[in-house]
């Protein structure tokens, strides 16, 4: 699927360039720097498919509003679900036990959790902004076998800090300073490039057989 975009401008400020974004079904991760624009690009996506019909969108935010609902109406918000549509996404990512809480009592991983588990059910494109941001790594974890077990009928796209994920990722997408600097395979994510955009020194390791970039200090 190629999503063509308009630029976004704050002002004078050019904050997202015009662009075309390959999505592919699986796994694709938007990675880049703070600032890069990986937000305004997962936004402009959003806007870009809400004419077309027929296309479920699930989102995750980067933020959280903090609403003081229960999380069972955190999940049926703006659907005309029952609960029961839930219940395989309750199981696999555990936020059952959070049934009868409010919303804004969550801790910020909890909260990532059950709106990760409204997305899966009510998308078939789920877009994620910071993935992983907060949670802890038994729920990364869970995050990243759901991801897997459903990437063949469904479509992920989503921005992370964590370069781990290229491991994982069917197809990258790279962003500095409001352009995207590469679309690829992960296998095309080299050292240098990453160098080049994160302005830091960065090694390459495999592990398992898939790569792990990490700070070279
Ligand atoms: N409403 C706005 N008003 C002014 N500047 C904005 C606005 N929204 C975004 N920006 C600017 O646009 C740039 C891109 O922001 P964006 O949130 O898309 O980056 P990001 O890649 O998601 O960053 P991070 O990794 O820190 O979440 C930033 O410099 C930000 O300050």
């Amino acid at each position: 699927m190629l999503i063509q975009g308009a630029k976004v401008k704050v002002g004078d400020r050019l904050i997202l360039s015009d662009f075309s974004l390959e999505v592919r079904r699986g796994l694709n991760l938007v990675i880049g720097p703070n600032g890069a624009g990986k937000t305004t690009l997962l936004r402009s996506v959003i806007r870009a498919l809400n004419s077309l019909q027929g296309m479920e969108k699930g989102y995750v935010p980067a933020e959280f509003f903090s609403s003081d609902i229960p999380v069972e109406d955190i999940l049926l918000s703006g659907t005309r679900n029952k609960l029961e549509k839930y219940r395989q996404y309750v199981e696999l990512l555990d936020v059952g036990k959070l049934f009868g809480k409010r919303f804004s009592t969550l801790s910020t991983g909890e909260k990532r959790m059950v709106l990760i588990c409204k997305a899966l059910t009510e998308g078939d494109l789920i877009i994620m902004d910071e993935l992983t941001s907060g949670l802890d790594l038994k729920n990364q974890r869970k995050v990243l076998e759901v991801i897997n077990h459903l990437k063949r009928n469904k479509t992920f796209l989503a921005s992370t800090h964590d370069l781990q994920w290229l491991g994982y990722a069917d197809y990258v997408t790279l962003m500095k300073s409001g352009q995207i600097v590469l679309q690829s395979t992960p296998e095309e994510v080299t050292e240098d490039l990453l160098e080049k955009v994160y302005e830091i020194k960065i090694k390459r390791v495999d592990f398992k057989g898939r790569p792990l970039f990490l700070v070279d200090i």
